[in-house]
């Protein structure tokens, strides 16, 4: 199914000329979780996105879709529920992309540490439990220290006093969102990327019916009309929120910034995902996970108040993981010259844990200065001299106060939110990946019930726990057979095994659209047939338009392959150049654009203040 940038200007086209049921703001995971829902359910759907699709958060989580094991410390269960539970059915819709992948969760007897033996089997009973595979292969296990160290040599064995093995996924993030918005397109949905919503449109009744929107390609702007729109711009929710506003602008999200290096499995090798506290009595646990011939690790937890779009790694960020990771192991001895590529994403937390599918962990005090306000305003109303608004104000003061001060960032909810605001924006933010369809259906409820009262169109929601997204028409219980099977297609059409089993891994049932290009392309000059064969597949039906989409989102390149990226830079540019018709002066923008996301991702500013 074409999905290019030809489609992407019809697309842009057609937004014009119609009123839609839903336009979605965002292409993250939780926009293309709408997305792939609506159009499934025959709405009039169209979803714009200011970047490339997943270019936010979506492209910069640790990759893993997983119940969140340490919210249970902050009696978040119900996070836990939606995401230990939500594992399964997201592998169930998408096979070829989450793979079950048992975490080891070394425990140390150290202060304030997140779990002890005790602790930790509690936990991974109730994980399981909530998960249904208590009683299953996939069941978790404790493991004494000599176990532990039998799996992990390298680990530090000073007050390590067992660990425990429980059931995760590891997750291609980016990848997973644009399967859905491919699915999404397949099914009918307008679908554009680098369209920012500038401004919204109001029916007389100051209702929003539609957006401003820029072309970010072309610099025009154009209008789109829609019936219901919802805002699945994450940690850009409040700036999408406040588009109109001069005054009571909304302040819902609070933006934490997590960071991960990856260092060649030489430096560190661990034979499965692996996750301990830091060592520091923060309340912060890390991971140390295996990719290709990388491990790669994270992640910190800070509150950030830069650029949305542009989080960086900083010195600080570097310092604080490469010493959790050199003690947790000591012969590590890993500097920052030893980081061959990273990233910084921002997490959409909503601040004083307003998220709505659990009331996180919360054991403030009530600040000094709150509790005085409250007893004055009391005061002053027995005296008649306030109203009943400014008590329920002083009231509302202490909730914030004992949420952001008890709270550090680590223990702010990680739940979502869906609020529908006086214009009838609707907004679905926070939550995470692993529990993104679940978040969507939420939404659909609500969309499709406004759709019914306000404007007499029925639908019926499909049911999104059995809807495969591109890619994912496979058995969920017979992947590997079935890649198998792909990878020999590959084969017979003159690819060899490893680069056809790269293929099938990667692009699920879609691996023979892949293998077909090889009808009308030979390799390009200075690329294999696989990287011509993948390059114009992403090309023509995952709207890749620049080589950092190609090298970042549409494959990990960049993150888990960094050694050989530098011989494809240019091949990989040129041929782009060739199929869009790029002029010396785009192919040059380009060309700079991929160097500065290198350069950042290498940190090369950092090591050369290093030296
Ligand atoms: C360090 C870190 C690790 C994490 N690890 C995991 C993990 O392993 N597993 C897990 O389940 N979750 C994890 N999470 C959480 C998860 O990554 C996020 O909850 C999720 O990616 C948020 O997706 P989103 O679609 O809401 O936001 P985003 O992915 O940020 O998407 C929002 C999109 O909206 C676009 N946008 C903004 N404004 C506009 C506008 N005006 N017009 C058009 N488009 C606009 C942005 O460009 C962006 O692409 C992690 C998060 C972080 C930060
Ligand atoms: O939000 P945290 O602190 O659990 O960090 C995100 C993890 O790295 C993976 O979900």
């Amino acid at each position: 199914m074409r999905f290019s940038k030809d489609t992407r200007q019809r697309a842009i086209e057609k937004l014009q000329d119609r009123t839609l049921d839903l336009l979605i703001i965002g292409g993250g995971i939780t926009g293309a979780g709408v997305a792939i829902q609506a159009a499934a359910s025959g709405l009039e759907t169209g979803l714009i996105e200011m970047q490339d699709f997943a270019e936010g958060t979506s492209s910069r989580s640790t990759k893993l879709v997983h119940g969140g094991i340490r919210y249970l410390k902050q009696f978040d269960v119900e996070v836990v529920s939606d995401t230990v539970q939500e594992r399964a059915v997201v592998q169930q819709i998408a096979p070829h992309i989450p793979k079950a992948d048992p975490m080891l969760l070394p425990v140390y007897d150290e202060p304030n540490a997140t779990f002890n033996m005790f602790r930790l089997k509690v936990a991974m009973d109730l994980y399981d439990l909530l998960a249904g595979v208590s009683n299953s292969p996939l069941a978790n296990k404790t493991l004494t220290k000599e176990e532990v160290l039998e799996r992990e040599p390298q680990i530090k064995a000073e007050g390590l006093v067992g660990g425990g093995q429980y059931l995760d996924y590891n997750n291609n993030d980016a990848r997973l969102v644009i399967e859905n918005i491919k699915r999404a397109n397949q099914d009918g949905a307008l679908v554009a990327s680098r369209v920012k919503a500038e401004s919204f449109l109001f029916n007389d009744e100051g209702q929003i019916n539609g957006v401003v929107a820029k072309d970010m390609l072309s610099g025009e702007t154009f209008k789109i009309k829609a019936r219901t729109v919802i805002n699945t711009s994450g940690p850009w929710s409040d700036l999408v929120r406040n588009l109109n506003k001069e005054d009571d602008q909304i302040q819902q999200m609070r933006p934490t910034k997590g960071v991960h290096l990856v260092v060649d499995n030489s430096k560190i090798k661990v034979p499965q995902p692996t996750y301990f506290d830091t060592g520091l009595g923060d309340g912060r646990m890390v991971f140390v996970i295996p990719r290709e011939n990388k491990t790669y690790f994270g992640t910190t937890d800070t509150d950030y108040t830069g650029d949305l779009a542009h989080p960086t790694v900083t010195q600080e960020d570097v310092d604080y993981l490469l010493g959790i990771v050199n003690n947790r192991f000591p012969e590590a001895n890993i500097s920052i010259h030893d980081v061959e590529s990273s990233w910084a994403g921002l997490r959409p937390l909503i601040s004083g844990n307003k998220a709505s599918d659990y009331n996180g962990g919360n054991n403030g005090s009530i600040s000094d200065e709150s509790f005085e306000h409250l007893i004055s305003t009391v005061g002053s109303y027995l005296n008649k001299e306030t109203t009943r608004e400014d008590v329920e104000e002083a009231i509302g003061q202490i909730e914030t106060s004992t949420s952001e001060k008890a709270n550090d960032p680590s223990a702010v909810s990680r739940g979502s939110s869906l609020d529908i605001d006086d214009n009838g924006l609707i907004t679905l933010a926070g939550g995470k990946i692993t529990d993104y369809r679940k978040m969507a259906e939420g939404a659909m409820k609500a969309i499709i019930e406004i759709l019914s009262t306000q404007y007499q169109k029925q639908f019926t929601l499909v049911n999104s726990k059995t809807y495969p997204v591109s890619g994912g028409e496979l058995n969920p219980a017979n992947v590997d057979s079935e890649l198998e099977t792909f990878a020999q297609l590959g084969v017979k059409r003159g690819l060899d095994k490893a680069d056809a089993s790269y293929i099938a891994r990667v692009f699920g049932s879609n691996a023979p659209r892949v293998f077909n290009l090889v009808t009308t392309l030979e390799a390009a000059e200075g690329l294999s047939l696989r990287d011509t064969l993948v390059l114009h597949y992403t090309m023509r039906e995952e709207m890749a338009l620049t080589p950092v989409d190609y090298f970042l989102r549409r494959t990990n390149h960049l993150l888990f392959m960094r050694e050989t990226l530098d011989d494809l830079t240019l091949p990989i540019t040129n041929e782009m150049a060739r199929y869009f018709e790029w002029s010396e002066e785009e192919k040059q923008a380009h060309l700079d654009e991929l160097a500065a996301v290198l350069a950042e991702s290498d940190l090369k500013e950092l090591k050369e203040n290093a030296k």
